[in-house]
């Protein structure tokens, strides 16, 4: 598959947080209200730097996003799509900066890199291990990272590779994942035999496919499918990918909203080599992502790990509990079940170390690394676990973002 470079000029829209949208049409009606938003970020830009909504900075973001304003109903689904006058919390645009991605142009996650740096130009690596070493390595600036999403819950294979990695965490992107069945222009729909995707496309579409009757194949990525296809000329196949790739690729789009879930969000994490090129003003609605790996043979550290933060009052955003020791998976699941997790302990003097745990806890808490409460309760936690590492600090953006 030949990858190459690409410079996307995305319209983005916003939708509301999570906690305001009701959960209702599975299917995806694809009429997008596209109201200020140009080019992923437009003129308009709030002091702070933070999104705003049709430029009138009515909408809470970046963790509040509690405010329901301006908000624009399309065709009676729940979908509500919002301008942004900004990409990126903390108003960093990215110009000048090399994102490395996973997957050929056109796939979620180099959307989620424009998203999140609507200025910065896009890098498609083979896999996500080329994309975390093209940032180790240098030779890029960023790279973005899938780690959950709302069908799949935690992207453990994912996991696995960021603690391999000495990087930091300095963003997080919320994307509203579409998707569409695509095929090559003239082809129709009862001459698909086969689907072929990006193994997680393919299990969020499971429902939709059982009732299509068709094979389903794992590809490298969304649209690595779409180009594979492009590229063969292949008359009894179709991919799984975004209506971007399909314009991109000049394919026909079979059918829209094929996920099981109308509710179908995908959370990337951008990440930078160390020392975090952000820097969060104390009263910004903050993140902290952290790994607790610790002894096991009970669950009580879990709850000493939850007393540590809420008699601090600081609310959890994630805790995803890992217990690989007994060679079946228990407990981890997907890629990493029964291997320990293995992490880069770079707290100790001289070069980082590879070291394995069994028993490992992924936090993300409210609150910034730097807020005397959050150091006060990773201390806490640091006397009874084996080992913490924070993982970085970020401005919270609970918005989702819906690129089309
Ligand atoms: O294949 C792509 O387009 C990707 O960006 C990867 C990926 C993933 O790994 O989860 C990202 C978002 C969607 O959930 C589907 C696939």
């Amino acid at each position: 598959m030949a990858y190459t470079s690409s410079s996307l000029h995305l319209h983005k829209h916003l939708l509301l947080p999570k906690t305001t949208r009701r959960h209702t049409n599975p299917s995806f009606v694809a009429a997008a209200a596209k109201i200020n938003g140009v080019n992923g970020h437009s003129s308009k830009k709030s002091p702070n730097g933070k999104a705003q909504i049709n430029g009138d900075g009515k909408k809470g973001v970046n963790g509040s996003g509690r405010k329901k304003a301006a908000a624009q109903h399309i065709n009676g689904n729940d979908r509500i799509h919002l301008s942004v006058s900004t990409g990126g919390a903390g108003g960093q645009d990215g110009f000048g900066l090399r994102v490395a991605f996973q997957g050929a142009p056109g796939a979620y996650s180099e959307f989620a890199a424009k998203t999140a740096l609507p200025g910065c130009d896009t890098v498609p690596c083979r896999a996500f291990a080329d994309a975390l070493a093209a940032v180790d390595g240098g030779a890029v600036d960023r790279a973005i990272l899938p780690v959950e999403s709302t069908m799949e819950g935690t992207a453990l294979r994912n996991y696995d590779l960021l603690l391999r990695h000495d990087l930091v965490v300095v963003q997080e992107i919320n994307l509203f994942v579409h998707y569409c069945l695509l095929a090559m222009p003239g082809v129709r729909a009862a001459e698909v035999r086969r689907v072929i995707s990006h193994p997680m496309a393919l299990a969020h579409c499971g429902r939709a496919l059982a009732r299509l009757g068709v094979d389903r194949e794992p590809v490298e990525d969304t649209a690595g499918a779409v180009e594979m296809l492009r590229s063969n000329r292949m008359l009894d196949t179709a991919a799984i990918a975004s209506p971007r790739a399909a314009d991109l690729y000049g394919l026909d789009v079979l059918a829209h909203g094929l996920q099981d879930e109308s509710w179908n969000v995908t959370r990337f994490l951008l990440l930078s080599k160390p020392p975090s090129p952000v820097t969060l003003p104390m009263d910004a609605d903050a993140k902290t992502s952290m790994v607790v790996a610790h002894r096991g043979g009970s669950m009580m550290v879990v709850l000493k790990v939850l007393s540590a933060f809420s008699s601090r009052n600081i609310n959890l955003t994630k805790l995803e509990v890992i217990n690989n020791n007994d060679g079946g998976g228990g407990g981890g699941g997907g890629a990493a079940a029964g291997h320990p997790v293995m992490i880069l302990d770079t707290s100790a003097r001289g070069a980082p170390t590879l070291r394995a745990f069994p028993h490992v806890l992924y936090v993300d808490c409210e609150g910034a690394s730097h807020d005397p409460r959050v150091l006060d309760a990773i201390k806490e936690i640091e006397r009874f676990a084996v080992f913490v590492r924070v993982l970085g600090c970020y401005a919270a953006d609970s918005n989702v973002y819906d690129l089309q």
